[in-house]
């Protein structure tokens, strides 16, 4: 058996706990996947490596309101492919090398699951053991096992950025953030898109006024069908499929409808990886539900008993809610210091986390949304005060002739404080960090508003007039 100070399951957040206080411990680095993980490599980054020229010729086509006229975008879909790729390959291969470089790292490029308390069996049958062992495996695509899905137009967001061409038409399964996303990207870019989503409403966890504002701003760039579920995908010999979906028609009667595509992604969730870890042989407790692996606030691993497992950490998507990056990076810098501080640990902020959906428009959350605000009003017998406030009523949205944007606060009407801001217009990823910053920091709506400069006449002007539009008391 083959025993380390510290093993890492997972080398995307799992590979940045690799601090410099980490260069004394022969650390084991496990990954059975591409090195680097899900956001360098099929995540984050080259979705919105191909978000932005999606974006720059979707407002392209859009300059005609300002008296612009350019012609049809010439899109070179190899040539922004091997681009992207070009350079993520090559981060991904870099940081393979530079980690098998170090003399107090071994990387060991296979799947590892759990044989006991605090000891993994790697494919190839290499036994480890570590005093400290940290599961940062992540999660993975998940599609429905219907009929036609393993035909090879079918694709997940694992492969449908490395295709040959751009597709003409293409079908997306899926109403949540990469099925929108990518509606976005092959829309921006030229295809014709269908959308197909089982439910009849689009971001599910977004406030529902930013939701329905974004289901109107969908439907008037792609063919939004909403309510069929896809139930099976026949080949037609052309190289084209034909999608089969059951729902029902616009009378309200069960009905079904075919699409036929080039090319079908299936954009239908994401699963922790806690199945690969056999984690019943270390008793790591798994919530029946969502099969993430539970942990405490210090994000250390509990046993099914609700113990806490000494030693045993997890970060990310294998154990948080938000599968999101900047949550993962924060839970890695907490493990990171935790692993090797037992003694004086620290806990997770969880309090506002973030999140924003590339789409045309933006769009942007944090903290409590409408329904919920109204919820926690209730149980704590106070008011809440609102303003949605329209980017086109600020002059720089005026400038831009912007008729869709929306800044909606959320504050306690009686303190003031800000209990959510959700945002759908250009820029809004940008705009929402202020208003991150102050409920992070305990800056009440008012103070917010009044208390700085906002530069004039900045889109930024959405955010002040937002805050000023709260009734207080
Ligand atoms: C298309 C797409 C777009 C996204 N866009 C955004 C975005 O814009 N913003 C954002 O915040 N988030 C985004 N996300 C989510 C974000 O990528 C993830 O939340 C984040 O990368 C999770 O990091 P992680 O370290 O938990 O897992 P990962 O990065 O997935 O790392 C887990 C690693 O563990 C390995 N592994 C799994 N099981 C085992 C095992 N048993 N043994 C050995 N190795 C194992 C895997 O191969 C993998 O490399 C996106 C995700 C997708 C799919
Ligand atoms: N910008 C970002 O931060 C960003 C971008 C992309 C992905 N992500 C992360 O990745 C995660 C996964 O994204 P996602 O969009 O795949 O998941 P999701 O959970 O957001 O959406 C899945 C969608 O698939 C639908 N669906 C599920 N099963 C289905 C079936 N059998 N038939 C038809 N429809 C079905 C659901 O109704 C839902 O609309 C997100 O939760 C998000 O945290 C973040």
């Amino acid at each position: 058996m083959r025993r380390h100070d510290v093993i890492i399951i997972g080398s995307g957040s799992g590979n940045s706990l690799l601090t410099p206080e980490y260069d004394q411990l022969d650390v084991g680095l496990i990954d059975g996947g591409t090195f680097g993980g899900t956001c360098i490599n099929v995540g984050c980054i080259p979705t919105k490596m191909y978000v932005y020229p999606a974006e720059v010729a979707q407002s392209g086509r859009e300059l005609g309101r300002l008296g612009v006229t350019v012609g049809p975008a010439d899109v070179d879909w190899p040539a922004i492919r091997d681009r992207i790729f070009g350079r993520i390959d090559a981060i991904s291969a870099g940081g393979l090398e530079y980690r098998k470089s170090l003399s107090n790292v071994t990387v060991y490029q296979e799947y590892a699951h759990f044989t006991g308390p605090k000891t993994l069996v790697t494919a190839s049958g290499e036994e480890l053991t570590a005093p400290v062992i940290v599961v940062a495996s992540g999660s993975r695509v998940t599609v429905p096992r219907i009929p036609g899905i393993d035909l090879s137009q079918v694709h997940t967001s694992d492969t449908v950025m490395r295709l040959p061409s751009l597709p003409e038409r293409i079908v997306i399964v899926g109403g949540g953030y990469i099925a929108a996303e990518f509606a976005h990207v092959f829309h921006g870019l030229g295809s014709r898109v269908t959308q197909l989503n089982r439910s009849t409403r689009l971001l599910r966890s977004h406030d529902a006024e930013i939701a329905e504002r974004f289901r109107e701003c969908a439907s008037s760039q792609w063919d939004l069908q909403l309510g069929w579920a896809p139930e099976a995908i026949t080949d037609n010999g052309d190289g084209s499929v034909t999608v089969r979906s059951s729902g029902r028609d616009e009378n309200g009667q069960e009905s079904t409808r075919e699409d036929v595509a080039d090319i079908v992604l299936m954009a239908t969730g994401r699963r922790p990886n806690t199945d690969l870890l056999n984690p019943s042989a270390a008793d790591l407790a798994v919530d029946p539900g969502s099969g993430l692996l539970r942990v405490d606030e210090y994000q250390r691993v509990l046993a099914t008993d609700g113990s806490v497992l000494e030693g045993v950490w997890a970060l990310g998507d294998v154990s948080s809610p938000s599968q999101l990056k900047h949550v993962a990076n924060h839970e890695a810098r907490v493990v990171a210091h935790n692993a090797l501080h037992p003694d004086e640990l620290v806990a997770s902020d969880h309090r506002y986390i973030p999140s924003a959906v590339f789409t045309h428009p933006e769009i942007a959350a944090v903290g409590m949304t409408e329904e919920q605000a109204r919820e926690w009003a209730d149980r704590h017998g106070t008011r809440i005060t609102m303003k949605s406030q329209a980017f086109g009523d600020v002059a720089y949205g005026w400038a831009m002739e912007d008729r869709t944007g929306i800044c909606k606060v959320i504050a306690d009407g009686a303190t003031g404080e800000l209990l959510g801001a959700h945002l759908i217009g250009p820029h809004s990823s940008i705009l929402i960090q202020p208003l991150i910053q102050a409920m992070s920091f305990g800056l009440g709506a008012h103070e917010m508003a009044r208390g700085q400069y906002w530069i004039h006449p900045s889109l930024a002007e959405v955010v002040e007039n937002a805050l000023l539009g709260l009734e207080l008391d």
